[in-house]
């Protein structure tokens, strides 16, 4: 069954449990702050073993100690989903490793 986009009223209470975290232009998006451009280099791969893994990708945007994250469901025509908050959990877990905020 394909992904169904998520309402309004679904969205903000999802964005309720991911501070950082906000829905832009139809993309749910963070960008992290890492102490130098490696740590932000390391977290870039293992959010994209991560997106492998759920096969699931957002644009991801690294800069000198950043790292941006935007991603909607193409499959549903470019809405935000409950793969999206999927994603977005799974970084979530991951980040404070790599010494993100
Ligand atoms: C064939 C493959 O499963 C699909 O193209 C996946 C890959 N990654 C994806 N990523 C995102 N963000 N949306 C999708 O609909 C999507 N579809």
């Amino acid at each position: 069954m394909p992904t169904q986009p998520l309402s309004q009223k679904e969205i903000e209470d999802r964005l309720r449990e991911l501070p950082g975290w906000s829905v832009d232009a139809d993309r749910l998006t963070r960008t992290y702050r890492l102490g130098d451009h490696f740590a932000a280099t390391a977290l870039v791969v293992h959010v994209a073993q991560i997106q492998q893994e759920l096969d699931h990708h957002s644009d991801l945007t690294l800069g000198y100690n950043t790292v941006a994250l935007a991603v909607n469901t193409h499959s549903a025509g470019g809405a935000v989903t409950e793969k999206d908050f999927e994603l977005a959990d799974r970084v979530e877990r991951i980040a404070p490793g790599h010494g993100a905020n």
